[in-house]
């Protein structure tokens, strides 16, 4: 739909209505299309100016529509009309435009924005490129190397970049439909030819072959398989390499690809699951429409290792005061150095005042008497926790939100140890906090749906994916990480080696592999968890025992390295050897490949060959089949959680979209048809089980992802 008005006697308005970003549904591109031509046979119109309603321009492509049958007027000859047009067209640019909507706008001959505005061709994470004549307009208007960045990136420009760059024309920071009518009725008369972007050359950059290698090669190492970022350099190359029209074609053959690819798919999967783990609802009933948050103005955090830091720092950026407690005075001034070191860092990046004085620190715990909120970050141990928490609801005021930055504890055991449980939900940040996007967001059986709203909305004011998720062992991430690395245990027993694993899934797309991640992190980690779960012998049993913990498989090898002090990056020495602690570059270690040979001769295990098909199953489909574990047990609200989860904090490539949206895109029945192949291979790895959710859904015609709830839902009401 767009809005037709005529201002100031020979201006034609025209307004862009599909709220809330304007998206070029068919009805507005048919729109645009009625009512510019109006414009242009009107003998009384002089120029035309297009704007969005209530404050944005455009938010790009419909991206809903992107599924469907594709009706109404195409984009490009839509814009091209535009660009063609006798008089002169000025885009009015509040808000955002973005993608198509900048697209429209480099058709438009004149770009008028508000300082607040901000503009950018985000195709690429969608999985797309600027195929409405973006990726041959935008070279041609700032030059090679600056479309370059902002094609391949994605990323939105402010006005003032976007005029720096000459993006735009003029930047107002009053009404910008005023300053555009007024600029409009300026130009009118004037020629447009040397307006129309289509027709300039691209302008000349020397040494553009050794350029455009340069680009190509950064975008492969950052993109881990996807396949847009390279489709946007090749898009841009035509428009630097062939005349506009031979462009478009080309642009059009890219995206043609593109479009109809699984990672486009994923991507646009993505984009919604993100805004829809914000419509959390939890199994009570209760859900983010019906709760309220409260207001938090004051925060505290108790414990200044490293999560409590970062923990203080995102606070802090966030725009609250901050009371951090560390009861060890020497501990209280490291910390306070390093925080604010992470604040004047962060600041300087982002060209503001670091938040220093917003941090008040103290050795008392008596100082977080008058705080809306706590996060307790102190050591993971329960008793400690307990003892923390005893304390806290001693000396907070009444109603002062509880939480605990826990990895996997019970937080309905904590809540337990306070006289209000309701005020008690789980913060499980991931390090370092202040970076990292993802929040899970625990809540007990107890915890209300105020305290619930509150921590997520507390969560995206901090810029994190916040997901609400019920309370178990590990929650969500850690719950399905731990048959991921159990399954790459045992490939190494049955003959892989930690490179072969390693490899296998950084070529699917994860950054590292789960050996260079676990020397990263730290064996110790999983060992202290291992040792507080009873499953450490101490010393390593020897024999057929050795493996077989509580009458299920079980590797000792991560044991084992731990008691050889190989704890990983830290110690030089992990699944791989480093030159010097911390380093990052990951050697082969001939120690370890002998240890494994021993370990498998001490095991009467035989080696065999492990291909790279082998370690994506085992390890990923054991990590899918506890997703569906966790869906069944109504832990995660829908596969969108555990996707956004997946994707935001723990590596998974964001082009397969996530694990439970990847098990839809491989089909539901072969990753059932594979774990029944592996659970008969492996009787005795309970992970390999399939998940009884699985064979519903299976047997249900495997419905896609986005109907997975009605099987869910019939199952659980069939209870
Ligand atoms: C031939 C192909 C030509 C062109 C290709 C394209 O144009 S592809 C689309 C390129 N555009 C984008 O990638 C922009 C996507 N949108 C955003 O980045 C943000 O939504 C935006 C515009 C910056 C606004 O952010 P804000 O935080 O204010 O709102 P939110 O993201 O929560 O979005 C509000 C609701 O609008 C829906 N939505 C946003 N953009 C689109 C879109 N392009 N198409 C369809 N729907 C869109 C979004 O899903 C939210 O809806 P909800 O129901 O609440 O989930």
């Amino acid at each position: 739909m767009a809005a037709y008005k005529r201002v100031s006697e020979s201006v034609a308005l025209i307004t862009l209505q599909n709220p809330p970003v304007n998206a070029l549904s068919a009805a507005v591109r048919q729109g645009i299309v009625d009512t510019v031509e109006r414009a242009l046979s009107d003998p009384n119109v002089t120029a035309v100016v297009i704007c969005g309603q209530n404050g944005v321009f455009c938010g790009g492509a419909d991206i809903k529509e992107f599924g469907s049958n594709m009706s109404g007027p195409p984009l490009i000859p839509m814009i091209h009309a535009i660009e063609s047009a006798n008089k002169p067209v000025v885009a009015a640019i509040e808000g955002s435009a973005l993608g198509g909507g900048l697209e429209l706008a480099l058709g438009c001959h004149y770009r008028i924005a508000h300082s607040k505005a901000r503009l950018g061709l985000p195709e690429v994470s969608l999985g797309l490129l600027p195929a409405a004549g973006g990726s041959q307009r935008l070279p041609r208007l700032i030059g090679v190397p600056a479309a370059l960045n902002l094609i391949t990136t994605g990323r939105h420009v402010t006005a003032a970049e976007a005029l720096q760059l000459g993006i735009v024309d003029q930047v107002t920071d009053h009404n910008t439909v005023d300053a555009a009518v007024k600029f409009a009725l300026s130009v009118a008369g004037r020629s447009l030819d040397p307006r129309r972007i289509s027709t300039y050359p691209c302008p000349q950059q020397p040494d553009l072959d050794a350029l455009f290698e340069e680009v190509m090669q950064k975008v492969r190492r950052s993109a881990r398989g996807a396949i847009a970022p390279i489709a946007c350099v090749q898009a841009v190359r035509a428009a630097a390499t062939l005349p506009y029209t031979q462009g478009m074609a080309r642009e059009q053959e890219l995206m043609a690809t593109l479009f109809t690819s699984g990672q486009a798919r994923a991507l646009q999967y993505c984009f919604f699951a993100q805004r829809a783990v914000g419509r959390w609802r939890m199994p009570s009933g209760a859900r983010w429409d019906t709760s309220k948050p409260r207001p938090v103005h004051k925060a505290a955090v108790i414990g200044l290792g490293t999560m409590g830091r970062g923990i203080t720092v995102a606070l802090a950026q966030t725009g609250l005061s901050v009371i951090a407690v560390e009861t060890q005075e020497k501990q209280l001034m490291e910390a306070k150095q390093a925080v604010s070191g992470m604040l004047e860092r962060g600041a300087k990046r982002r060209g503001v005042a670091p938040a220093l004085d917003r941090i008040i620190y103290s050795q008392n715990i008596q100082a977080v008497a008058d705080v809306d909120l706590v996060i307790e970050a102190v050591f993971e141990d329960v008793a400690l926790k307990t003892k923390v928490f005893k304390q806290l609801s001693a000396v907070c005021k009444p109603g002062t939100l509880l939480c605990t930055n826990t990895s996997a504890l019970d937080v309905d055991q904590l809540a337990s140890e306070t006289p209000n449980p309701e005020l008690v939900v789980g913060m499980h940040f991931f390090a370092p906090a202040h970076v990292m996007k993802l929040l899970e967001v625990v809540y007990g059986p107890r915890s209300s749906p105020e305290a619930v709203a509150t921590a997520m909305q507390l969560g995206k004011k901090m810029g994190k994916a916040s997901v609400a998720v019920g309370n178990c062992r590990g929650f969500v991430g850690n719950r399905m990480l731990k048959p991921y690395v159990e399954q790459a245990f045992f490939l190494l027993e049955e003959g892989a080696t930690p490179e072969l694993v390693d490899r296998a899934l950084e070529e699917f797309g994860f950054p590292m592999g789960v050996f260079t991640m676990s020397d990263l992190s730290g064996l110790d980690v999983g060992w202290r968890v291992r040792k507080g779960d009873g499953l450490v012998e101490p010393g390593g049993a020897s024999g057929r025992s050795a493996r077989v913990r509580q009458g299920r498989r079980y590797s000792p090898l991560g044991d084992l390295l731990c008691e050889h002090g190989r704890f990983g990056q830290k110690t030089c020495r992990g699944w791989y050897q480093y030159d010097k602690p911390g380093s990052r570059v990951a050697r082969s270690d001939p120690w370890l490949h002998s240890f494994l040979e021993a370990y498998r001769a001490e095991h009467g295990l035989v080696a065999r060959r492990i291909d790279h098909q082998e370690v994506l199953e085992r390890c990923l489909y054991a990590l899918i089949n506890e997703g569906f574990h966790i869906l069944d047990d109504g832990i995660a609200a829908g596969p969108e959680d555990i996707d956004v989860i997946y994707v935001s904090g723990y590596g998974w490539p964001r082009h397969r979209g996530g694990p439970m949206f990847y098990a839809n895109m491989v089909g539901l029945a072969k990753v059932l048809e594979r774990l029944e192949h592996y659970h008969q291979a492996h009787p005795d790895v309970p992970h390999l089980q399939p998940c009884s959710l699985l064979r519903r859904l299976v047997a249900s015609g495997s419905p896609p992802i986005h109907r997975w709830g009605e099987v869910i839902k019939k199952l659980h009401s069939q209870l």
